[in-house]
């Protein structure tokens, strides 16, 4: 019923401020997500709100609940507030999860080919590379520019980017994503969305001796279960190598462009360059090459070519051989404490020390990335050489 002219509808105001409480790990409102019950404001402004979670012991509960309180005590006229916190029913539950998958068959994939999002493949030749450390700090730098993004750590030799991006408590160990029937919300770091193999084994060290198809299946629930949202970017970390998950990244992701990234050491080239070749053979772009662990500038000014150099340089020049479009060397990346100690610490060296020669070339590959159109997949690249 409207109210009467001069009287202020305050239970009104109480939702629409609502509306700016995001849900930390869906990302988006909670009056979209419908978990916000009744609203109520007496006479003397004391508020009452109902939140309907997910699930019970949701991890989000205490950010949802406190962000409600603040948002509802902000609203003029509003003199205290009180959250009444339930969970939803598995009805509403169900309503909840087919609407965040709107238009999507049931566990379909999410990145098919009617998909804009932009999926990287990140490989390398061998392990220990910095594949890893450079495929989180390059998620971290394109959601800085705004864009949504989201990891994929189908690293099964070390699923190491929630502890590069500070997700791991201290004995090393991931969070297991919190479940909604069977949508699996990917916890989120410096605004991008992290799934890992990490959050679903024992304990930090376990080890993971997984063949081909245990991998593919794995990489394929990560893809139908976990909800991503709508994605700019989606970043994949794969295991270092060739073969079975080129082929499955072919097969799930055949929009899938491909980043190589090896050292400058020259003995390096051939395996790197063969990852990219076998990506090639499975029907997936290679759109650059990132050197990294390139010379460390000496405080006299001198380089140390700890690894050697020109590695990624001709990694480029032999991939892009024979080849219509040049596959471009995008950065090299050089040594640096810094962004080794941010690794080790959780906290990506492109936010705390964006001005370290590292980040600064990370952060680049970014910035030629992000200007990179949505859906464009298969159509010219405008990056050059640098
Ligand atoms: N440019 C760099 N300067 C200094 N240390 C680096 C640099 N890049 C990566 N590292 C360090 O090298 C080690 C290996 O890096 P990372 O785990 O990212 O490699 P990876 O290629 O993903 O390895 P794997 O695939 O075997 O897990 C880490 O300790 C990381 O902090």
């Amino acid at each position: 019923m409207p109210e009467p002219d001069g009287v202020v509808d305050l239970a009104g105001a109480v939702r629409s401020a609502l509306g700016a409480v995001l849900d930390p790990e869906i990302r988006k409102p909670i009056t979209e997500l419908d978990m916000v019950g009744g609203v109520a404001v007496d006479a003397r402004g004391r508020a009452e709100v109902g939140i309907k979670l997910t699930i019970v012991g949701c991890p989000a509960a205490d950010a949802i609940e406190r962000d409600v309180r603040a948002a509802t005590a902000a609203v003029p006229g509003v003199t205290e507030v009180a959250v009444d916190v339930s969970v939803m029913t598995p009805a509403e539950r169900r309503a909840l999860t087919d609407r965040l998958r709107a238009g999507r068959p049931v566990r379909g994939q999410q990145f098919g080919p009617e998909s804009l999002t932009r999926v990287y493949a990140v490989t390398s030749g061998k392990g220990g590379v910095g594949k890893s450390t450079v495929t989180a700090n390059l998620a971290v730098a394109l959601a800085e520019r705004g864009l949504r993004v989201g990891i994929v750590d189908a690293d099964v030799h070390g699923f190491s980017i929630p502890g590069i991006l500070g997700l791991t408590d201290e004995n090393g160990v991931a969070p297991r994503p919190t479940r909604v029937d069977d949508m699996i919300l990917p916890p989120v770091a410096y605004g991008v969305k992290v799934v890992s193999i990490g959050m679903f084994v024992d304990s930090a060290s376990a080890a993971v001796a997984w063949r081909g198809p245990m991998l593919h299946r794995t990489i394929q629930q990560f893809l139908s279960d976990v909800y991503f949202g709508d994605l700019d970017v989606l970043l994949l970390d794969l295991p270092p190598g060739t073969g079975d998950v080129a082929i499955s990244v072919g097969q799930l992701l055949p929009g899938a462009e491909v980043l190589v990234v090896t050292t400058p050491q020259p003995a390096a080239a051939d395996v790197a360059e063969r990852s990219g070749v076998v990506a090639r053979q499975t029907g997936q772009r290679v759109i650059g090459v990132i050197e990294n662990m390139a010379g460390l500038v000496q405080p006299d000014g001198s380089v140390l070519d700890l690894f050697g150099s020109g590695g990624g340089a001709e990694v480029a020049r032999r991939l892009s051989s024979g080849q219509e479009d040049e596959v471009p060397l995008l950065a090299s990346v050089p040594l640096s404490i810094p962004l080794r100690a941010g690794g080790d610490t959780g906290a990506p060296i492109v936010v705390t020390d964006p001005a370290d020669p590292a980040a600064a070339a990370i952060r680049a590959v970014a910035d030629r990335l992000a200007t990179r159109s949505r859906g464009l997949a298969g159509r010219k690249l405008g990056l050059s050489v640098r």
